[in-house]
């Protein structure tokens, strides 16, 4: 059940429980009043109501009306209420001012649950109810069922109806600035988290973010076996094209570059902005081999593609390694940043590849993951 279905039920169940005690007090007071009572009619009316209101609400806590403009159907609750208790009126009429009591009730739940023009709607069909019912009696019974004084009562209904719906109006005026101040919030609590994950410049992740995922899938390797692969990028004499053709040149290369590393990977691998011209990958599920295949033809790429609006050509260096069973998350990074030290060293414009000093084979992996899982199971059992 979703907390918006959860967040329905609580409130419908508290309105049918309210709904429960008036339907037991017009019994009550129906029997308390009335000289001659045959009560089947108001029990078979109840029993119709709570068949068709416990309908409802399985309908609306199964989820069905989920795709409704209003999944909590307010207004249908209600007016089936307002009809349920117009109806009773005419079978009990004694229960006259218990019933004008409880659509005065009703209304404020109306106000706060439904649109303006719900509620102004609810407001019209509850007077239209109630006079077609006391027209009935008037019709049965007219020395019984005064005309002018029904009718002033009918009036002070729909006056404070109306009251009602002035009130509904101010109501409706601040939800919708709650609401709207609301999604306010909501846009700029996910720029702020948007921020705290992505670098301004290049909009791709930032070094927060890759460590995060890092330990994701450090956790994952470990548990899963799964290889990862992690390479550093980093731009070959990036600070000549800022001293030559300006800072603004330099991060359009960047912004540009970054944009060709994020088409140029799986959507399952991270691409973050590691700290001025470096760069990292996260290649997910990659051996080493594998990935220095994609790396190669990321480089192959870059070089192929000219840069900023002064088309400069680039190339890059970059430092590769498979993460190795066991290992914790600096150890990765510093031999990847190592490895491409090595390849600056070497000259630029090259990969340069490598395993932990001791790379645990696959099956010595999870050999050892069996050993893990074990202790693991040893160590609870005698917890
Ligand atoms: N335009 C721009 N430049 C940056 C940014 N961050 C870092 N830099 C510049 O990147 C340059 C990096 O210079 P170096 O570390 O000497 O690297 P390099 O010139 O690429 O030389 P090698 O890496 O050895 O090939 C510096 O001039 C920094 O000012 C940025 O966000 N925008």
């Amino acid at each position: 059940m979703t907390s918006l279905q959860r967040d329905i039920l609580r409130r419908h169940g508290l309105a049918s429980i309210c709904a429960l005690l008036f339907n037991l007090l017009f019994i009550l007071s129906y029997h308390w009043q009335s000289p001659d009572p045959r009560p089947d009619a108001l029990y078979g009316m109840s029993l119709l109501y709570w068949l068709v209101q416990l309908g409802m609400l399985f309908w609306v806590v199964d989820g069905r009306s989920r795709h409704y403009r209003d999944p909590s159907m307010s207004l249908t609750f209600l007016a089936w209420g307002i009809t349920f208790i117009s109806a009773s009126l005419a079978v009990a009429p004694e229960n006259r001012t218990l019933v004008l009591m409880t659509y005065l009730t009703i209304m404020p739940y109306g106000i706060f649950r439904l649109t303006w023009k719900g509620f102004v709607l609810l407001a019209l069909y509850t007077v239209l109810t109630y006079s077609m019912v006391m027209l009935l009696l008037h019709w049965q019974q007219p020395e019984v069922w005064l005309r002018s004084k029904e009718l002033l009562v009918a009036l002070t209904l729909l006056l404070s109806l109306l009251t009602y719906a002035v009130l509904g109006r101010e109501v409706a005026v601040l939800r919708a600035a709650y609401r709207r101040k609301n999604q306010e919030l909501r846009r700029a609590m996910q720029r702020i988290e948007e921020l705290a994950v992505t670098d301004e410049l290049t909009s791709l992740y930032n070094r927060r973010y890759l460590l995060q995922m890092l330990e994701q899938q450090q956790a994952l390797a470990n548990r899963e076996g799964l290889p990862f692969a992690l390479a550093f990028i980093d731009i070959d004499h990036f600070k000549p094209i800022n001293d030559q053709y300006g800072h603004s040149a330099g991060d359009q290369v960047l912004a540009e570059l970054a944009k060709l590393l994020q088409q140029s990977v799986r959507q399952v691998d991270v691409v973050a902005r590691y700290g001025g011209e470096e760069f990292v990958l996260l290649l997910n599920g990659q051996t080493l081999e594998a990935a220095k295949h994609s790396l190669q033809r990321i480089c192959q790429q870059v070089r192929n593609q000219r840069f900023s609006a002064w088309n400069l050509p680039l190339t890059v260096s970059v430092g590769v390694t498979e993460y190795c069973y066991g290992e914790d998350s600096d150890s990765v990074l510093n031999r990847a940043d190592m490895l491409l030290y090595e390849a600056k060293g070497n000259g630029r414009n090259r990969i340069v590849a490598g395993l932990a000093p001791v790379q645990l084979t696959l099956d010595e992996q999870s050999e050892a993951l069996a050993c893990s899982a074990e202790a693991a199971g040893a160590a609870g059992q005698s917890s």
